[in-house]
């Protein structure tokens, strides 16, 4: 079985009609960290929108999870997402429920039913972020780092084989960065996938890993002593 998680050949990111990277060729192997770095505006989140099947691949070739972005159908999205697992810096959990809620609600919506491994499942994720007690919080009720914890366990909820972290620490201060940067790193260390954007160098310096940047429409893998 390949070890290939993915692989993009000279493809081509557009918003609508706007090129806004050409020639990208990567490629991330199973067990790796990436960083995906660049100033704004450079299409970092362009690049991470065509990986999770929110902007198509129209130019080159693009394979992510065992899925060809190519020919991708609106109707392969949901389930290319129950293999990715993806980040967002605004979290993006649902007010209007409980964390637990939160988590059933996705769970379901991936075509879950048993509600005992639903439990055993939730409790497993919001272990592994240091969450565990925290289920029957209102997600407003926690602060931006809990809550990005929370985030992370639920794209944690179906074993994704990569996991995609747009700015995670985006809206964060140094201190919960760093703790939510360890978190991201412990599950790195058990051998998940991770590609994650920012902007943030602070991070990179003390969790040094293989680092791509974007930068005049190209995406190229930089040495750490450069970036
Ligand atoms: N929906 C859109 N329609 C048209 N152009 C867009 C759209 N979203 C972004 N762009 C343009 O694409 C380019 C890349 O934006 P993108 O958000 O991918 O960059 P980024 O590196 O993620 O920036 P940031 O760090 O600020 O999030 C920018 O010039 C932006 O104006």
């Amino acid at each position: 079985m390949s070890n290939t998680v993915l692989h993009l050949k000279d493809a081509s990111i557009y918003q609508r009609e706007t090129l806004i990277l050409s020639e990208v060729n990567i490629e991330i192997q199973k067990g790796e960290f990436v960083y995906l770095i660049g100033k704004t505006g450079t299409g970092k989140s362009s690049f991470m929108k065509t990986l999770y099947g929110d902007l198509p691949l129209i130019e080159g070739e693009g394979n992510i999870v065992d899925y060809d972005l190519r020919k991708l159908k609106e109707k392969d999205i949901p389930f290319l997402r129950r293999k990715l697992g993806v980040v967002f810096q605004d979290f993006k959990l649902l007010n209007d429920r409980n964390v637990n809620e939160n988590l059933i609600f996705v769970l379901k919506a991936t075509g879950w039913k048993d509600r005992a491994a639903m439990d055993q499942k939730i409790a497993e994720v919001l272990k592994k972020v240091g969450m565990e007690t925290k289920g029957f919080k209102n997600p407003f009720q926690l602060s931006g780092g809990e809550q990005q914890r929370i985030a992370i366990a639920r794209a944690l909820l179906n074993d994704p084989e990569l996991i995609l972290a747009d700015e995670p620490t985006g809206n964060l201060d140094p201190q919960t960065s760093v703790e939510v940067m360890e978190v991201l790193q412990q599950i790195s260390k058990n051998g998940k996938t991770i590609l994650m954007a920012t902007h943030d160098y602070a991070l990179l310096l003390k969790y040094p890993s293989k680092t791509l940047k974007c930068d005049g429409q190209k995406v190229f893998e930089v040495v750490q002593k450069t970036v």
